[in-house]
């Protein structure tokens, strides 16, 4: 396998944007990833455009990419559409990375762009349930989702098991939501950028207990875009050099045993790696919820067992911390435009290896690590990504 360099980034605001539709915030996030790397658009070789549920949302089911990026240059080569849920935008990434480092292409575009917002909410909730396997919306009675995404009741559900099991509290997710707000008021690119305290998390209106308002990652529209190429490419088109040292992408177990799939994506990517979780100075994790950030804090190895929340009330996890997780707001703040989300993370943990994120830079930072779920499928997420980068070969 080749050397694989994140050469070009480049996002849109994320946010709600009723009138503002797939194509244009693709091209925007385009055209900044363009401007970063220095490369054409004609030396694109190949596509992945990650999207999600917009096909459910605009009524453009089907070739959405090469519908969203019609006007652009990257035209008349391959795009391929990457619909994995949540982790879409990560599945594509992983599938630009394979493309350059086996040699297939020099250059590749790894692109997400999602309209969620619709006049009638009851389409963007409709459209967030297709994420669940059939099976278990059944279960849960969730067919007709009232008020919310069916997944803040499977987050809800998961939340209260690990309360039961840790000793964790709906504070401590009030923490988790107070530490994002901090750093996305940091980051031009997110959603919400207002600090919040602990009260006001804790007060907000009740989605699904023990998750309220604040601790639910909202509903978002827009696009981020990553171009990847080989080593030899980046050295003579003079880019920055951040590695892609490992890129793995795993689904469900066949009988839902066993370690969960972010368990196994980051073991995966440590493994190939050669780092484990000590090594990681910085982390973009799918706090989907607040509760599933701290839960993640074990599966990814930098807490143990029901040790998560002792990370986060000392301060490691925010930014200035030893390990910050989520320095650019995460889903909670940044926002989760889905199909974009995996990409966005790519942004920020490049931002910190390049040593240009500014207020939230991660001094020092070497080695990052991303976690991007999808889906749900019996007990589990139906997949998970785990990507580490680094700016050493
Ligand atoms: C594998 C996975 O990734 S699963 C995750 C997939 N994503 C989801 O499931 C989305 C979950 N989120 C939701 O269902 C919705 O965002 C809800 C139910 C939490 C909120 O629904 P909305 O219709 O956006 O909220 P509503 O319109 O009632 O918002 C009221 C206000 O709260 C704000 N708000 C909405 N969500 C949030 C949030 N998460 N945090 C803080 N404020 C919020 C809105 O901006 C709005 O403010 P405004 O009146 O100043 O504009």
């Amino acid at each position: 396998m080749r050397q694989v360099v994140v050469a070009g980034i480049g996002q849109t605001v994320f946010g709600k944007f009723l009138h503002r539709g797939v194509r244009s915030l693709a091209e925007e996030a385009l055209s900044s990833a363009i401007a970063d790397s220095g490369i054409g658009y004609e030396q694109i070789d190949v596509t992945y455009f990650a999207n999600a549920l917009s096909g459910l949302v605009t009524g453009q089911e089907t070739i959405r990419g090469q519908v969203a990026l019609r006007n652009t240059g990257v035209m008349g080569r391959p795009i391929i559409n990457v619909d994995n849920a949540c982790a879409s935008g990560s599945t594509a990434f992983h599938l630009a990375w394979l493309s350059v480092a086996s040699g297939q292409a020099d250059v590749a575009l790894a692109i997400g762009a999602e309209k969620l917002t619709h006049e009638d909410k009851s389409v963007t909730f409709g459209a967030f349930a297709s994420g669940v396997d059939v099976e278990e919306r059944a279960r849960l009675q969730m067919e007709a989702p009232q008020g919310h995404s069916v997944f803040m009741d499977i987050y809800a559900e998961r939340a209260r098991r690990y309360m039961e099991f840790s000793g964790a509290t709906p504070k401590d997710f009030a923490l988790v939501c107070v530490k994002s707000r901090q750093a996305a008021s940091m980051n031009e690119w997110a959603q919400f950028r207002s600090p919040v305290t602990v009260d006001e998390v804790l007060g907000s209106r009740m989605i699904s207990a023990p998750l309220t308002l604040n601790m639910c990652s909202p509903i978002a529209d827009g696009a981020a875009a990553a171009i990847l190429v080989s080593e030899e490419f980046a050295q003579r088109a003079g880019a920055p050099h951040v590695y892609v040292k490992a890129c793995a992408l795993v689904s469900a177990n066949k009988d839902g045993l066993g370690p969960t799939c972010a368990e196994r994506a980051a073991k995966a990517a440590y493994d190939t790696a050669g780092l484990g979780p000590e090594d990681i100075h910085v982390a973009e994790v799918h706090d989907a919820s607040a509760a599933a950030e701290i839960m993640l804090y074990e599966r990814l190895g930098f807490a143990a067992p029901g040790r998560g929340v002792s990370l986060l009330r000392a301060g490691d996890t925010s930014v200035g911390g030893r390990l910050p997780v989520n320095p650019g707001g995460g889903l909670l703040s940044r926002g989760h435009p889905v199909g974009a989300t995996g990409i966005a993370q790519i942004i920020e943990l490049t931002t910190h290896l390049r040593g240009t994120a500014g207020a939230r830079q991660r001094e020092g930072a070497k080695a990052a690590l991303a976690e991007c779920s999808g889906g749900q499928l019996g007990a589990d997420s139906a997949l998970a990504a785990a990507t580490i980068l680094t700016n050493f070969k």
